[in-house]
């Protein structure tokens, strides 16, 4: 092991074991990520990979190009990665996932998993849900690497019911700060019917330093579970309205990302197929025709049996923006037939990324 690299370890183990979470709850610890060395994202993938070395080797995804022929803009595309990244506690204490070992889900190890997957694609933006490692881990590591991240946690999050959780999970956002400024950002706790409920989502308003070109950004987590579906499809009018009113009724490009934990059917995915925001479904474009969403971005094994279900998207404003490329969900092949997680795959819910650029102004 080279200098750089003992010394990047150090940091990272640091990080893993040696917060100040020893006298504080963790997620009431914020180190300033800005007083932290850089790190090298080639490094931390190195010392992510050292720390692997006894797992199976990560699934291999490609990007599926999606060009439209037509004039493309010369600027570099905006790399958005969605992904629930199943909370430690719940993975641990809630989500009884029957054919995944317990050992597969070691944090030290999984966190790891989680960091490969996004050194791997680089995102210019991150969007997360189910984050309850956020003060001691996304947020320092990731500021290291350049990121500017906000965190809203679930009011009360299910994790707090879990013996020695690591605090309440939630939404994070990143972006890199070498290529967007933050114009401005709302936290928002979700209603339905004006009900307070306790799902929560994260909007901001992101200038390209390239372009000077203006976007909102959003993140969030539906209510989950079966007999939920009309409060799913009140939360997304309501996280709906509210991004009418960030994107000054659509003047503004929107990218909204989420675990909706509602499939293509249901009510809260047609209110915004159809809203007057004029969003499309990155992931249909993956489809032959573009009109079908993929056949699942969750599969898990629980003790009520197999679950596999599509439930999280990437919705983007259709007439401002373009979808270049998305990645490749994972085959049935790959997913193996424990699904997951699994020992190389650290969440229930596949990560999606797609690379958007912005239309030509009318
Ligand atoms: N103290 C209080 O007053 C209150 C406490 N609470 C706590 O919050 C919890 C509910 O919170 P809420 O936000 O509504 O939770 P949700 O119903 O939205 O689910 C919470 C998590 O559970 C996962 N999940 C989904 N299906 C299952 C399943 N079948 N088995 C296990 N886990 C599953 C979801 O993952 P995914 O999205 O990946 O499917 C999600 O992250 C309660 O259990 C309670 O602990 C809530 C309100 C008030
Ligand atoms: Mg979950």
């Amino acid at each position: 092991m080279g200098n750089g690299t003992s010394r990047l370890y150090s940091a990272l183990t640091k990080t893993l074991d040696g917060s100040p979470a020893a006298q504080h709850p963790e997620y009431l610890v914020a180190p300033d990520p800005e007083q932290l060395e850089p790190i090298d994202p080639k490094e931390l993938l190195e010392e992510c990979r050292a720390v692997l070395h006894t797992r199976p080797p990560r699934f291999q995804r490609g990007f599926v190009d999606l060009r439209a022929d037509g004039p493309s803009s010369s600027h570099a595309p905006i790399r958005v990665m969605q992904w629930n990244i199943l909370a430690q506690a719940l993975g641990e204490g809630k989500d009884n996932f029957v054919q995944c070992p317990l050992e597969a889900l070691k944090w030290e190890e999984r966190k790891c998993l989680i960091l490969e997957e996004i050194l791997a694609y680089q995102p210019d933006i991150l969007c997360l849900q189910e984050v309850d490692h956020y003060f001691d881990t996304f947020r320092p590591l990731l500021g290291r690497l350049g990121y500017q991240g906000t965190f809203l946690p679930k009011p009360w999050s299910p994790c707090l019911d879990v013996e020695h959780n690591n605090g309440p999970d939630g939404c994070a956002l990143f972006f890199l700060q070498n290529r967007f400024k933050l114009v401005n950002s709302a936290n928002i706790r979700l209603t339905a019917m004006t009900l307070k409920t306790n799902q929560v989502a994260i909007a901001q308003t992101l200038e390209c330093k390239e372009s000077s070109r203006r976007f909102c950004i959003a993140v969030t987590h539906l209510k989950a579970r079966t007999g939920w579906e009309r409060f799913r499809s009140a939360q997304g009018c309501d996280l709906l309205q509210n991004l009418q009113n960030i994107t000054q009724g659509a003047k503004i490009p929107l990218i909204v990302c989420g675990d909706f934990n509602a499939e293509p059917t249901e009510e809260v995915y047609r209110h915004f197929a159809s809203s007057s925001l004029n969003l499309n479904s990155a992931y249909k474009l993956l489809s032959a025709d573009g009109q079908s969403e993929p056949p699942y971005t969750t599969w898990k094994i629980r003790t009520s049996g197999e679950s596999r279900h599509t439930l999280d998207y990437i919705w983007y404003s259709k007439r401002a923006l373009s979808v270049r490329s998305a990645l490749a969900l994972l085959t049935e092949e790959q997913i193996g037939p424990n699904r997951l997680p699994s020992f190389n795959y650290p969440s229930d819910h596949l990560s999606l990324v797609c690379d958007f650029s912005f239309n030509e102004e009318p």
